[in-house]
């Protein structure tokens, strides 16, 4: 099945993938990776990685640094493509079809995964330019439309009051924290189903980060969201599924309040008394 020929709210309800300490009961999983593997060279940055992505859930990547979080959550969109001599295998399945095929439309894949990396990261236009770059890049030409477009995916992004009197002023002038939800609403524009972010509110002040949570939390009613963070506060706030990785595998998955408070394995235990990280 070509992802192009997915509409939006397909739903494809596929069994949950049997992983130590997740959730045995069958939910709709979105996106999900069998086996999967990436390597920059020869050396492997994530071994045989099976992970499932609950619909409607926030599911939070944890781990020391270099376990292979930032990897694994870049190859769900295909991003790792950018990066030269970086390849894959296994399988990824976004609504049962595998985007890791060299026939998938990385350009199609995007719109419907979208990605928000560590720093804010806006384009040097306008902020209405920002949101409306992705959709007029994609064809949509009536100005109508681009308003409509823009509003609402800044009102998702809880920054439509703060910015709705000067969007035609650079984004540059935003502060940090708006910026950072002026990337998440340039995302949103493109009416994806899955957002991946990438620990989004490392770079932010406590208010910002606040903010960015709240708005987790909000935007999990219409999106599939997977989160790279080192904050581990931050994962049991706002996710609902936690997956911990250490040297390229993924150790165990499953329920946040479960692995906060009774994981399973000794390493997942160890990391979050603060032995090693
Ligand atoms: N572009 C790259 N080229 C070569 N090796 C890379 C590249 N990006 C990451 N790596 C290596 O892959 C491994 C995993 O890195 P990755 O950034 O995915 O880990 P991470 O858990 O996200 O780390 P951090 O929490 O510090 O961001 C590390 O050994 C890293 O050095």
């Amino acid at each position: 099945m070509a992802v192009s020929m997915l509409a939006r709210n397909e739903k494809i309800v596929l069994p949950a993938v049997e992983i130590p300490g997740q959730m045995p009961e069958a939910q709709n999983i979105i996106i999900e990776t069998k086996n999967l593997s990436v390597f920059y060279g020869e050396k492997a940055a994530i071994q045989n990685v099976s992970l499932a992505f609950p619909e409607h859930q926030v599911t939070a990547l944890i781990g020391p640094s270099g376990c292979g979080k930032s990897t694994f959550l870049r190859s769900l969109n295909r991003m790792n493509d950018e990066i030269a001599g970086c390849r894959m295998s296994g399988g990824i399945f976004y609504k049962g079809a595998d985007i890791t095929l060299s026939c998938a439309d990385v350009f199609e894949i995007r719109k419907h995964i979208g990605m928000v990396f560590q720093r804010p990261n806006p384009f040097a236009k306008s902020v209405f330019e920002n949101v409306a770059f992705g959709p007029k890049h994609h064809g949509v030409k009536k100005k109508a439309w681009l308003e409509e477009i823009v509003e609402e995916s800044l009102k998702k992004a809880a920054l439509w009051d703060e910015v709705k009197d000067r969007l035609h002023t650079s984004a540059l002038a935003l502060s940090g924290g708006q910026q950072q939800r002026l990337c998440i609403a340039r995302a949103l524009a493109m009416n994806p189903d899955v957002l991946l972010l990438d620990e989004p509110a490392s770079a932010l002040d406590p208010v910002s980060t606040g903010k960015i949570e709240e708005l987790m939390l909000e935007l999990k009613k219409d999106y599939t969201v997977a989160i790279v963070t080192h904050n581990l506060q931050q994962a049991a706030r706002i996710s609902d599924k936690t997956a911990f990785f250490y040297m390229g595998a993924l150790i165990e998955a499953g329920d946040t309040t479960k692995m906060f408070t009774k994981p399973e394995k000794q390493q997942t235990r160890d990391y979050l008394s603060g032995f090693f990280g």
